[in-house]
């Protein structure tokens, strides 16, 4: 791909699903654009691999606007627009609302508002996309996490939304996984009972996130779409 081409942003990319897919752009021969919240040793791996990287805290409207600025300044068109910043929060006693706000704010909001000012970004005459990386429990409810599921379901109404009014210039697609990588603290006895929640029974690993991505990028025809990534849960 021409070193020329216009990047493509992830968003979260510090580590896990979006520090692979940066990483596996970059062997692309494709621009990457990341926003970290924390200094870690894969943000340093990206800059040193030529990857512009942005500090942002999608918290808040005033941090998600700072980061729009910084996004504008740092490119003139982008090829893509990819959402995966994210956290797995459950609410805490008496800290529900604040969850619900963390939750709104970095799965909705900040989506929201990067699509809407950096539209002009993506009109530059070639293929555009927006992907937002969601939840396949967007699709059944979590008991644990109802802040994190709605704000998920909120943001797989996003995609249709920005489909219809985007097209044809740009697609807008989404990612639904469900089991992609544990966490480091994720003991023997949840792994097991969250393997044993699909059909398929594995960890796939970051990549099959990578293969989704690849897919929206390079389909002409797939808008308003989010693709279920779940190893056949819903067939339990
Ligand atoms: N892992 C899995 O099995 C599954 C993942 N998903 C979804 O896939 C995507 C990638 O998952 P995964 O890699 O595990 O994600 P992580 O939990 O590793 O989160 C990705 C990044 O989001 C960043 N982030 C969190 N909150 C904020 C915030 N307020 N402002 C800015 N950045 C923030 C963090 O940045 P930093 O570290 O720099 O602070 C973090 O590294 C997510 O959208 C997730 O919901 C869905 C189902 C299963
Ligand atoms: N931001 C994150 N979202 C999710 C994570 C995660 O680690 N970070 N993990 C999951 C689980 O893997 C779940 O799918 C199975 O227990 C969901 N979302």
């Amino acid at each position: 791909m021409s070193p020329s081409a216009a990047p493509i942003l992830i968003t979260g990319a510090s580590q896990r699903v979006g520090l692979h897919c940066a990483e596996r752009l970059l062997d692309d021969g494709q621009p990457v654009i990341i926003s970290y919240r924390t200094e870690r040793d894969g943000v340093h791996r990206l800059r040193e691999r030529g990857a512009c990287v942005i500090a942002a805290d999608f918290s808040d409207e005033a941090g998600i606007l700072a980061f729009i600025e910084r996004l504008k300044a740092a490119t003139p068109h982008l090829r893509a627009i990819v959402h995966n910043a994210s956290d797995w929060l459950t609410e805490a006693p008496g800290h529900e609302a604040e969850a619900f706000q963390r939750m709104f704010s970095v799965h909705m909001l900040a989506p929201y508002l990067i699509n809407l000012h950096a539209e002009a970004l993506l009109r530059h005459g070639g293929p555009a996309d927006i992907v937002h990386i969601s939840d396949d429990v967007a699709r059944k409810g979590s008991e644990k996490r109802i802040a994190y599921c709605a704000s998920k379901a909120g943001l797989d109404n996003l995609t249709l939304s920005f489909a219809a009014r985007y097209a044809p210039a740009i697609k807008v697609n989404g990612i639904a996984p469900a089991l992609v990588m544990f966490n480091d603290n994720d003991d023997a006895a949840y792994r097991e009972k969250t393997l044993a929640k699909s059909a398929l029974g594995i960890e796939p690993g970051a990549e099959v996130v990578y293969q989704g991505l690849r897919y929206l990028l390079d389909n002409p025809y797939v808008t308003g779409t989010t693709l279920t990534l779940n190893g056949g849960r819903h067939l339990k």
